[in-house]
């Protein structure tokens, strides 16, 4: 048993998928922890469907998650690492994943992980996985950080479960609790700044404005690039995550993908009362129109999230205008 599955009332073949993930999940962790021992993990080899640069470790944990789904329920397989969608057999779900999140942290030695989001399978692979992030039977992620940990929810709160090294297994800890109302972290990658449109702008102004600022209290930002570890922490202790769309060629709809990055992840944030926007309307129920589309992605405390679609209702002068010109988020 590589995971503690008892009383969540899971099907048969959703359980021994989870399974699966968890078995391939405790193997990449060791794989990583032995990072530089034999071979250079960070290596480059190729390049993805998504035009990004493929590390050696993006394409074994692919490799090793495909071939542990086979002979499995799920019918089709669809990566961030392979151009269409994998056929691997009759089977009644559909399973999306990123294998590798955070790859740029590879050989930084800083957390990484893998996302996946499953749903029933339908007709084909576009009916499987160009529908509402609502549909899913389960949304989670594996961190791969000082401490391995998997966390998912199946429609029912979120789950939470730490890999015991003695055992190699996932041991079940207390569940993910409701994210605090309003917390004072946020995360951005702030050297995009002058590509972002002006509601997101003028909403990071007035958080770096702090106390002297229309908010009238200070804030502090963290950017991990790695999505998983930024979504753990925000889970842990709340917060609000921006990555938007920007000026830059390829960045229109920003960076993150809808499918399996965005959705799952919007699936847990909102299991324990958060929003998951692209900065204006909801990820759960908008339609994908392509397995790797990209979507801009603002998610974590409700509250936070519904400020920054506020700031896309303002009026244009009051975007553009100085923080202290800025009256309408006065408080
Ligand atoms: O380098 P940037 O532009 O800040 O982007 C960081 C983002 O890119 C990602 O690494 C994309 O995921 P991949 O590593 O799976 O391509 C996210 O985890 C992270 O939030
Ligand atoms: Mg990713
Ligand atoms: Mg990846």
């Amino acid at each position: 048993m590589a995971i503690e599955l008892e009383d969540l009332g899971l099907s048969p073949e959703l359980a021994d998928v989870m399974q699966r993930l968890a078995a391939v999940g405790a193997q990449v962790a060791r794989i990583i922890s032995r990072n530089g021992v034999e071979r250079d993990l960070a290596a480059g080899v190729g390049t993805n469907a998504g035009g990004d640069g493929q590390k050696a470790l993006d394409v074994i944990a692919d490799d090793l998650f495909r071939t542990a789904l086979e002979d499995s329920a799920v019918a089709y397989y669809a990566s961030e690492e392979q151009d269409e969608v994998v056929s691997l057999g009759a089977g009644t779900l559909a399973l999306a994943i990123d294998p590798l999140d955070g790859s740029s942290n590879i050989d930084v030695n800083v957390s990484i992980g893998t996302i996946f989001s499953i749903f029933p399978a339908a007709e084909g692979p576009d009916e499987s996985f160009l529908r509402q992030g609502t549909e899913q039977l389960a949304g989670g992620y594996i961190i791969y950080g000082p401490q391995c940990a998997l966390v998912c929810s199946f429609g029912r709160g979120v789950q939470h479960w730490v890999l015991d090294l003695d055992t190699n297994s996932f041991r079940r800890v207390a569940d993910i609790k409701p994210l605090p109302q309003d917390t004072s972290e946020y995360a951005i990658n702030a050297s995009n700044y002058r590509h972002w449109p002006a509601p997101i702008r003028a909403f990071v102004d007035d958080l770096v404005a702090g106390a002297e600022g229309p908010r009238g209290r200070n804030f502090n930002m963290r950017w991990i690039a790695s999505l998983v570890a930024e979504t753990h922490r925000i889970l842990m202790r709340g917060g609000v995550f921006l990555y938007p769309g920007d000026e830059r060629k390829g960045y229109e709809h920003g960076r993150l993908r809808h499918v399996y990055e965005c959705a799952p992840i919007a699936f847990l944030i909102t299991q324990v009362g958060g929003g998951a926007t692209d900065g204006c309307e909801e990820i759960l129920t908008a339609l994908p129109g392509k397995l790797h589309a990209r979507t801009p992605f603002v998610f974590g405390c409700a509250a936070k999230v519904a400020r920054v679609a506020a700031y896309h209702d303002l009026p244009g002068e009051e975007t553009s205008a100085l923080f202290n010109n800025r009256g309408l988020f006065r408080s």
